[in-house]
């Protein structure tokens, strides 16, 4: 049973994306659109993401385009609302997004 997930309100979830610029809450998932010079470091920072979702059992829905690489999460065990479990992991992505070239 997965421990109770704080939920969050909206002020904070405002509060909060004003720390990720570029996020946005869209179609209910804390998402990113992240481009790249060419397609295939994209295709790398996929598997890089994979780690950190394993790490975090936590996991985003990730589409990977030409040269694009979409991330948005929400919390499952949350009735798929938005928590702070998607914040932590929208942080760690975004820490390694600029060594894959992301912008
Ligand atoms: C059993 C496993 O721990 C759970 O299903 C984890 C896996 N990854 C998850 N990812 C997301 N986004 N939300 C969850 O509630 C979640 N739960």
């Amino acid at each position: 049973m997965d421990a109770q997930v704080d939920l969050l309100t909206d002020k904070e979830i405002e509060d909060r994306l004003a720390e990720l610029p570029g996020w946005s809450v869209t179609d209910g998932s804390l998402t990113r659109t992240y481009t790249f010079e060419r397609h295939l470091p994209a295709a790398a920072m996929v598997i890089h993401v994979a780690q950190i979702q394993e790490e975090l059992n936590h996991h985003s829905e990730l589409t990977l385009g030409y040269n694009t690489l979409t991330v948005a999460v929400n919390t499952h065990s949350a009735g798929h609302a938005v928590t702070a479990l998607d914040f932590t992991l929208a942080h760690r992505v975004e820490e390694i997004a600029t060594g894959h070239g992301a912008s």
